[in-house]
């Protein structure tokens, strides 16, 4: 059933109406909703202490919400309902396994477990490049063969939706290149779902087109990071910025002067309309001395966005085809420059 809201659209993989999770007084989720896509990685992007594992382990079950409904694979999955085990795999907070016990024999038990023939625990070992390793104890494994056999053992029984809490968490500069690739890999070629977590912008950025950024419980941003810069603005700096502001109001636009380099801000607009307002300005007698398009750095707009967010909107670019097609009006504020 598709619902009014999109929560359970055929293109979502995971979606969370108002989803809380409290702990006595304190809300370490305080209203989520989430819209993963099907197919692709996602990545939930926040600092320490946002709600990033607390999300995950709400999705897995793991956690009883205190709010909220959440939808998994089409099917919505609640206090009496979870997902049939086997469609999502997981590693939360690092990989789990017996470290006395080898690699292979830990996806064995996994393989059992989930009643999957004892050669699903070799392919999958196989899959993650710890071939070779297999009879080795886990515990004498490198921190980045630990992490592959936390995904191995997650990625077992194939799951269509994979949730990986700080995959790359603790390894070094080349095997987080590795996990990187496998996991772009496994969305790419086999169709998984993957939502990572993780506190790092960078990794994310390398990873996920669409993220979902939340800090103190709430979602701050959901979409893709190129929208989450801005799409640009004119700097201007002329000889009378009052008189040139007036001007722009005239027509519509409305700078924002800043006083620290003389400027007058305004949205991006067209070459021609730029040529024909220089011209008009030059007209009234005003010198033009600069006029210079800007972007802010992916990082300018991670770090605005923490410190503003009530100047961004959450953008669902998947809602939004929906939206239009039901013919519903998405909601949200215009966004605007800060400064
Ligand atoms: N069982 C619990 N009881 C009380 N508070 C909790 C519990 N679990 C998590 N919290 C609190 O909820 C908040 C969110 O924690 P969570 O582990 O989800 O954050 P995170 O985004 O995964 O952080 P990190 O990147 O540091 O792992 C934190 O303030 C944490 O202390």
């Amino acid at each position: 059933m598709a619902y009014a809201d999109g929560s359970n659209h055929p293109q979502l993989a995971v979606s969370t109406q108002g989803l809380v999770k409290a702990y006595g007084g304190f809300k370490a989720v305080d209203g989520l909703n989430l819209r993963v896509p099907a197919g692709g990685v996602y990545g939930l992007l926040g600092p320490n202490g946002a709600g990033k594992s607390t999300t995950m382990k709400l999705l897995l079950g793991l956690t009883k919400p205190t709010a909220g409904s959440m939808w998994l694979l089409g099917q919505q999955v609640g206090k009496k309902t979870t997902i049939q085990p086997g469609r999502v795999g997981s590693m939360i907070e690092g990989p789990s396994f017996y470290p006395g016990l080898s690699g292979l024999d830990n996806c064995r038990m996994v393989a059992d477990y989930l009643g999957l023939p004892v050669s699903a625990a070799s392919e999958v070992l196989t899959k993650v490049g710890l071939r070779g390793y297999e009879k080795r104890k886990a515990s004498a494994y490198s921190l980045g063969m630990k992490q592959r056999l936390g995904i191995a053992m997650a990625l077992i029984s194939q799951p269509e939706l994979l949730l990986l809490d700080e995959p790359t968490n603790g390894l070094d500069a080349e095997a987080v290149v590795e996990v990187r690739r496998m996991i772009m890999d496994l969305a790419a070629s086999e169709g998984v779902t993957v939502i990572i977590s993780s506190h790092i912008l960078s990794e994310i950025e390398k990873m996920a087109p669409v993220v979902g950024i939340i800090a103190d419980g709430h979602l701050l941003y959901q979409g893709t990071l190129e929208n989450l810069r801005e799409e640009g603005h004119i700097n201007l700096r002329v000889s009378d910025p009052g008189l040139a502001s007036e001007m722009l109001e005239a027509q519509g636009i409305h700078p924002e002067y800043i006083r620290k380099s003389a400027t007058l801000c305004i949205p991006e607009i067209p070459d021609p309309q730029i040529g024909a307002l220089v011209t008009q300005l030059v007209s009234h007698g005003l010198q033009v001395y600069r006029v210079a398009s800007e972007r802010k750095s992916l990082e300018e707009a991670f770090l605005e966005l923490m410190e503003n967010p009530q100047n961004h909107i959450s953008q669902n670019y998947v809602l939004q085809n929906h939206v239009a097609q039901s013919g519903m009006k998405p909601s949200g504020l215009k966004r605007r420059s800060t400064r």
